[in-house]
């Protein structure tokens, strides 16, 4: 069984899917995979950097993600361009980990922390869908004191991603992640009880 694990920008989508892999989870981290194809040497990168130009690389030829970040998160067709640059890369990726984790251990669950999951429109794919919430207001602080942005860069990423509530009414589980993190390991274990009945 598999389930789609999103929410929004620095919502705690990481730290609730560790809490996961603690339990016995498998983990697919798009996150992880995203920053893989945009290494040096993949042909990913060289797209990118054919498109958004030399700049966006370093001297040592390492994308320089602030630098893109900066463009993409403020300018919304650039980040059409960057999405269909990386993301048919990425999402084959997730397809093949999840092909050869459900293969290999058909009983263990497996977690797939997919940010951009709604906005892509591929929760189809999943069994069932996990949406790590907290309130936009928390949203933004936790993503200026964890980035150390602007409160205007912070609600830029913010505003480039699907608004948290409508992602709530899409999700079949909700875990609340504003309190305390107990609070948050405590509901992690009753949704992990409940799927081990399934
Ligand atoms: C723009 C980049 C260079 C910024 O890098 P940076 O180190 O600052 O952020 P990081 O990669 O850790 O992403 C942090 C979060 O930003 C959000 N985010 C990233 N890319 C996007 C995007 N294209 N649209 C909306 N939100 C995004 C996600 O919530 C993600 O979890 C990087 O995010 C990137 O390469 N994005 C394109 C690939 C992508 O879509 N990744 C996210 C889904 S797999
Ligand atoms: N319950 C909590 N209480 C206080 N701080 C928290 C809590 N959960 C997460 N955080 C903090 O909030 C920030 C965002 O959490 P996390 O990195 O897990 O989010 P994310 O959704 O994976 O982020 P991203 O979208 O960038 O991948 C981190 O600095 C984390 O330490």
């Amino acid at each position: 069984m598999n389930i789609g694990l999103t929410g929004g920008i620095a919502t705690g989508k990481s730290t609730v899917s560790s809490m996961f892999v603690r339990k016995g989870a498998l983990l697919v981290d798009a996150d992880a995979i995203a920053r893989e194809v945009m290494l040096p040497g993949h042909p990913v990168l060289a797209e990118v950097a054919a498109h958004f130009g030399p700049d966006i690389l370093g001297s040592d030829g390492q994308l320089n993600r602030e630098r893109l970040g900066e463009i993409v998160f403020n300018q919304p067709q650039e980040r059409q361009a960057l999405n269909d640059i990386t993301h048919p890369a990425i999402r084959r990726e997730i397809r093949d980990r999840i092909q050869v984790y459900e293969q290999q251990h058909p009983d263990s669950l497996v977690i797939v922390d997919i940010p951009l999951l709604f906005e892509s429109g591929l929760q189809a794919q999943y069994d069932q869908t996990l949406l790590v919430y907290v309130p936009a207001k928390l949203q933004l602080e936790r993503l200026m004191q964890r980035n150390g942005l602007t409160r205007e860069q912070a609600a830029a990423r913010i505003q480039s991603q699907m608004d948290i509530e409508e992602k709530k009414s899409l999700a079949d589980y909700v875990i609340d992640n504003s309190g305390t993190l107990d609070e948050t390991l405590h509901q992690v274990e009753k949704l992990w009880n409940r799927i081990a009945r399934l």
